[in-house]
């Protein structure tokens, strides 16, 4: 349900070219758990964006959930990323001003009409055990439970993929787990497919499969069956 055929992405740097990504494929199936692993620079994050429709690339081809990411104008893009992604960062990017409630309920304010949305952002921000946090606003909120905000808010759209950019990368260990665990239950019990970037290697070896980069290219791909 992701697939990737010799993509390339290169920036342009003043009158440098920067090789982000030098002829990358890769398929994962529906319902996959994979982590991406490899040093800083290596194209974790060019990766993430592209399979996210974030960026556009040079060559090749980028499909997910049978759309040709590769050939569709930013409004086709915008609505596979809200019907079919949901994303979280190391940053938890959530708007300050907002309460933990309408940032999850952000991804699909124009579309639901908003009782019936606030009842459902009230249920995901209860899924991830912040239900007493729904007026707060971020700030009155700690690193976990803001990263516990924005997987809500990646749940909302009941996405069929989440893409996690180092979500535990600003957690301490156990509330790192306690977002490991979502994103698990997101994949075990959902069926959703889950693929993270990460730099930890306990957390990469969690998954089923491990995807490592370097320089620009999968150097490994390993799958395995989780008991
Ligand atoms: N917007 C950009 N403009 C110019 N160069 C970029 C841009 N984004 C990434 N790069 C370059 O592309 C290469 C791959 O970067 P990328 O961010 O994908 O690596 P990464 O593996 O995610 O690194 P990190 O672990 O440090 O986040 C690097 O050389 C980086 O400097």
């Amino acid at each position: 349900m992701i697939r990737l055929k010799d993509v390339v992405k290169s920036y342009k740097v003043g009158d440098n070219q920067i090789n982000a990504l030098n002829g990358v494929s890769l398929e994962l199936e529906e319902g996959s758990y994979a982590t991406i692993v490899g040093p800083s620079g290596s194209g974790k994050s060019t990766l993430f964006h592209i399979i996210g429709g974030l960026e556009e690339i040079d060559q090749g081809e980028v499909w997910v959930d049978e759309e040709p990411i590769h050939q569709l104008k930013d409004k086709e893009l915008a609505r596979i990323r809200r019907e079919q992604i949901g994303f979280v960062f190391q940053q938890f990017q959530l708007l300050p001003t907002a309460s933990a409630l309408e940032n999850v309920m952000m991804p699909l304010l124009n579309f639901t009409s908003s009782k019936t949305l606030r009842d459902k952002a009230a249920a995901v921000l209860e899924r991830v055990g912040l239900g007493d946090r729904l007026d707060h606003l971020p700030s009155r909120l700690s690193g976990g439970e803001q990263q516990r905000v924005a997987i809500a808010r990646a749940f909302i759209t009941e996405p069929k993929v989440i893409l996690a950019d180092e979500p535990t990368g600003n957690l301490d260990s156990e509330n790192g787990m306690k977002i490991i665990q979502l994103l698990e239950d997101f994949h075990q019990k959902d069926g959703g497919t889950v693929v993270m970037i990460t730099h930890d290697l306990n957390l990469a070896e969690r998954a089923e499969q491990k995807i490592s980069i370097l320089d620009g290219q999968i150097v490994s791909h390993d799958r395995r069956i989780l008991t």
